[in-house]
């Protein structure tokens, strides 16, 4: 178990923590052996003697590491708490937003438990065609196993809103759409009434999370891509993170932080990733530095981009070709590793931390390194390079 007012995710390094945290101190006492051999005996009984011990590590830092070594083992002792850093990810008191969330297999999922593990409270935005299935499964504990955090206890969901991110606010909203049956019985859907929901249950979020996508023709290369199909694409999964910004921002406290997902097609050609998608993903990119500097001058909120690597979830399974990118990012990449969706949604806790208070309109890749590589490795013509290579 985590100890009370500890976030469960930790930055911790390798080596045992050199600093006594304040709770910690207040009821510790510690001995420190001045470096002459001299016994300085130094009793330290509340944390307004913090600093003093923080002075005397820092003065001994190059001259005298002997002295600097005890003091640090000392501390770490004293502490009783070797891996408790100062350093950590603590989101307690934030409430977060994820707009595409309906199963346990993609990234929002994994991004609000990570967020839920640094303290945040969870609230997710589910399309309404699947959101029955969704809060059912979440009702009978389909999604138990995966709901368990670092420290055991069970992520929690305050709410889940019914969403679609395609339509702005309710005169938006074609007869065929209102009269579906996918979408009876669920009520106040569009992107302006969910922020006017949130805002009526909660008042306020500090963190948005974009993790959605649709390009109804993504099957198809560009070329053969229609006007609508494009269009489709490009208000699912660009348009979308506009307007939720757009809706959501008067509702997110200043020094807040708002995070989308792209993929690396934007950039580089990724045949097979059509339909328009590649275009709505460079548009998503292009965006995120535009809002960066809008919402970021108007209300002190900061807006990044995760360029994630390829993962097997129901969108990108829809696309017919997510094995192959996995095999051969595992073939190519930097680290030969499947990546994993915690890994994306740890980096994502960590731009809606203060820890990243002065990252924004930036695009983070999260992707075993696939990103920086000029060449695929895995090709029979660089056979002679011998390559190191490790099997899938
Ligand atoms: N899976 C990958 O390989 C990969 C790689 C890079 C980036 N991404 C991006 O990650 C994000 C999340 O996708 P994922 O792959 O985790 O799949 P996912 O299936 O978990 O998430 C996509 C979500 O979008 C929702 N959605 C679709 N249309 C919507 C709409 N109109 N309104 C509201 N919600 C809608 C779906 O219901 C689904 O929950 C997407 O932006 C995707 O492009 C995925």
């Amino acid at each position: 178990m985590m100890a009370v007012g500890v976030s469960a995710l930790q930055i911790t390094a390798a080596r045992p923590s050199v600093f006594l945290t304040q709770r910690t101190l207040g009821a510790t006492m510690a001995t420190f052996v001045h470096e002459s051999d001299r016994i300085l005996s130094s009793k330290l009984t509340s944390s307004s003697h913090l600093s003093s011990v923080l002075n005397i590590k820092h003065k001994c830092t190059t001259s005298r590491p002997r002295f600097q070594k005890f003091v640090t083992r000392s501390m770490s002792e004293a502490s009783g708490s070797k891996s408790v850093s100062q350093l950590s990810i603590d989101l307690k008191g934030k409430r977060a937003f994820i707009a595409g969330v309906a199963d346990d297999n993609g990234y929002g999922w994994a991004i609000a438990k990570s967020l839920a593990a640094a303290g945040a409270e969870i609230l997710v935005g589910t399309w309404v065609p699947a959101l029955n299935i969704f809060e059912m499964s979440l009702r009978r504990g389909k999604f138990d196993e995966s709901r368990v955090l670092p420290d055991g206890s069970l992520m929690e969901i305050t709410k889940v809103y019914p969403l679609d991110a395609v339509f702005d606010n309710p005169e938006d909203v074609p007869e065929d759409i209102k009269t579906n049956k996918r979408y009876a019985g669920a009520s106040n859907w569009t992107v302006q009434e969910v922020a006017e929901s949130v805002k009526q249950d909660f008042g306020s979020i500090d963190i948005l999370v974009h993790s959605l996508a649709n390009g109804p023709e993504v099957t198809k290369p560009l070329l053969e891509t229609s006007r609508k199909g494009y269009l489709a694409a490009v208000s699912a999964s660009s348009y979308s993170y506009v307007s939720l910004l757009k809706h959501f921002l008067p509702i997110m406290n200043p020094g807040g932080s708002s995070i989308s997902l792209t993929y690396i097609a934007s950039e580089r050609i990724i045949p097979g990733y059509g339909g328009g998608m590649s275009s709505a993903k460079a548009a998503l990119e292009s965006d995120t530095r535009v809002l960066a500097f809008e919402a970021g001058r108007k209300h002190k909120i900061r807006v990044n981009t995760i360029s994630a690597g390829p993962l097997g979830s129901r969108a990108a399974k829809a696309i017919g070709f997510i094995d192959t990118m996995i095999d051969y990012s595992f073939a190519n990449a930097p680290l030969q590793k499947t990546l994993s969706a915690d890994e994306v949604g740890n980096t994502a806790a960590f731009l809606a931390s203060p820890l990243a208070s002065a990252i924004t309109g930036a695009l983070i890749y999260v992707d075993n390194g696939l990103n920086a590589m000029g060449v695929g490795v895995d090709s029979p013509l660089f056979k002679d390079l011998n390559v190191p290579m490790d099997k899938h």
